[in-house]
């Protein structure tokens, strides 16, 4: 199937300015985020859903939700083929917030599906996700005389997405020096370590479940179209999948997440439950139903799990990665105060674009650079206002470091990089590829976030005689200092 054309971190870790002090810039851990998957312009729309050139599969797909009363003549939208593959076309004139499309839960995929099929008893125990990709290998790679109530769906389903885990090696070097090619290369590892188990424990164990050859391409076939296309934050369903509604696209114009679909009672009378799709927007008849995917995901994560980015500058984001060195001296005390104010002995700290730094980063910066004279903070009677110090510039050394080793970090980060971001804005109004389009776009946004950083950090490093240190708000608060700044000094008489 051709819906989409089918093509498809570890930084260098900047040397420590000091013993005490390890600051690194790695990959976001790509299974850090928060739900596994969910989800400018009008896209021109090819063809209308009843044109009779709509592929075949599709035709197939449509008449299956038509004979089990899914759909009906009537519906508010079709599928059609568009410009990002497939998607949803209204028949009619939508309002904002009509219902557009609503599936009952009998057609619904997840792990409850797999449990009470005919591989259910060998994918017990199995994780979620790994249980339900295997179901659509199998419903996938199943003989065509094998009937499956679940075929038309299958066959919708696109080979492969943007998605940077379909990306060949020459695709990839286009984002060398970029997190997100560590985080790409991370995610495959992971998934090749699973199919590996998976291929071992219950692939090969149950041939007579899996009687033809379950590569590991098929494994991340399956995983890409979990991560594209499950819904997941809905009431008790983390993991699901629900054909038709998942041809829904994405618009980055539409700005809330807010109804755009939900988990209900299926009636009155009805216990069984129904997920109902809404147009978060007003359609025109012929025009494409969109809905915004996930407001707070990155490019980086919208690369990753859809394959597109944005435009919008805050989707450009960059990880930094903080630690404090378990050879620093103090590392127990600091790890204990880390601990007690919500950081941990390896921080993540998301930095957006044109965003102020996260609220923990000074703190944390300040807690594990500190040493010298400044190390008394540490002690325990200092335990519970410490924070509250760290908050503010502790000593004119310590602020000296934080600067200068986030300023050589970034440096170091934006030199592994192959392009300026020039050359990229140049090549980004050239005619290039989709694929191409991700990676300039992600390397570009990642460069600019780091020089977001080291700005921030340079205005700081220029301000260094301006801060009010701890020595000096200490005699304030003693009232040993004037209002001008200037030591007051008990004078004998
Ligand atoms: C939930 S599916 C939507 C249906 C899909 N278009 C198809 O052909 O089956 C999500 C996938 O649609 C495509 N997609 C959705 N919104 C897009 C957008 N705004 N720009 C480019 N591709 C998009 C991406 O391939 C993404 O992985």
């Amino acid at each position: 199937m051709d819906m989409i054309d089918c093509h498809h971190l570890t930084n260098e870790k900047p040397k420590p300015a000091m013993a005490t002090f390890f600051s690194t810039f790695t990959a976001p851990n790509p299974l850090r985020s928060k739900s596994i998957l969910h989800y400018n312009q009008q896209f021109t729309v090819k063809c209308a859903a009843s044109s009779p050139s709509l592929p075949a599969p599709v035709q197939t797909f449509w008449q299956w939700l038509t004979d089990e009363k899914v759909v009906s003549s009537k519906s508010p939208a079709k599928p059609g083929t568009v410009t990002e593959g497939l998607g949803l076309v209204a028949q009619r004139d939508i309002a904002r917030n009509e219902v557009v499309l609503e599936v009952p839960k009998k057609f619904w995929i997840n792990p409850d599906t797999v449990s009470a099929s005919e591989i259910g008893r060998v994918c017990n125990g199995l994780k979620p996700w790994i249980s339900v990709a295997l179901f659509l290998i199998r419903e996938k790679l199943r003989a065509d005389d094998d009937y499956s109530p679940w075929r038309s769906y299958i066959d919708i389903l696109p080979e492969c997405t943007d998605s940077t885990i379909f990306w060949s090696e020459e695709e990839l070097s286009e984002i060398e020096g970029t997190q997100l090619l560590s985080t790409t290369l991370s995610v495959k590892e992971y998934v090749k370590n699973e199919f590996l188990q998976v291929q071992e424990q219950v692939i090969l164990p149950n041939k007579q479940f899996f009687p033809f050859s379950v590569t590991l391409e098929d494994f991340i076939w399956a995983f890409g179209i979990l991560r594209s296309r499950a819904f997941s934050r809905l009431r008790g369903q983390n993991l699901v999948l629900i054909p038709l509604a998942d041809l829904i696209n994405h618009s980055p114009s539409i700005t809330s997440e807010d109804y755009a679909y939900e988990i209900k009672g299926a009636g009155l009378f009805s216990r069984d439950q129904i997920f109902s799709l809404r147009s978060p927007i007003p359609v025109k008849a012929g025009q494409q139903v969109l809905i915004q995917y996930d407001m707070n995901k990155s490019n980086a994560e919208l690369a990753l799990d859809y394959g597109f980015i944005e435009s919008t500058p805050d989707r450009n984001t960059y990880t930094l990665t903080l630690q404090i060195s378990n050879s620093d001296q103090f590392f127990d005390d600091k790890l204990d105060i880390a601990e007690m104010n919500g950081t941990k002995e390896v921080q993540y700290f998301d930095i957006t674009l044109g965003r102020p730094l996260p609220p923990k980063m000074l703190p944390y910066l300040r807690l594990v650079a500190l040493g010298g004279t400044d190390a008394f903070l540490l002690e325990s009677i200092f335990r519970n206002a410490v924070w509250d110090h760290l908050e503010l510039p502790v000593s004119r050394d310590n602020e000296e470091v934080i600067c200068q080793v986030v300023r050589s970090a970034c440096q170091s980060a934006l030199s592994s990089y192959q392009t300026s971001i020039e050359e990229d804005e140049k090549l980004e109004r050239e005619d290039i590829t989709h694929r191409l389009k991700i990676a300039v776009g992600i390397r570009a946004g990642e460069k600019k976030v780091l020089q977001h950083i080291d700005g921030i950090f340079k205005e700081r490093e220029m301000e260094l005689d301006e801060y009010e240190y701890y020595q000096e708000r200490r005699l304030r608060d003693l009232g040993l200092v004037g209002e001008q700044g200037d030591i007051i000094f008990w004078e004998p008489k």
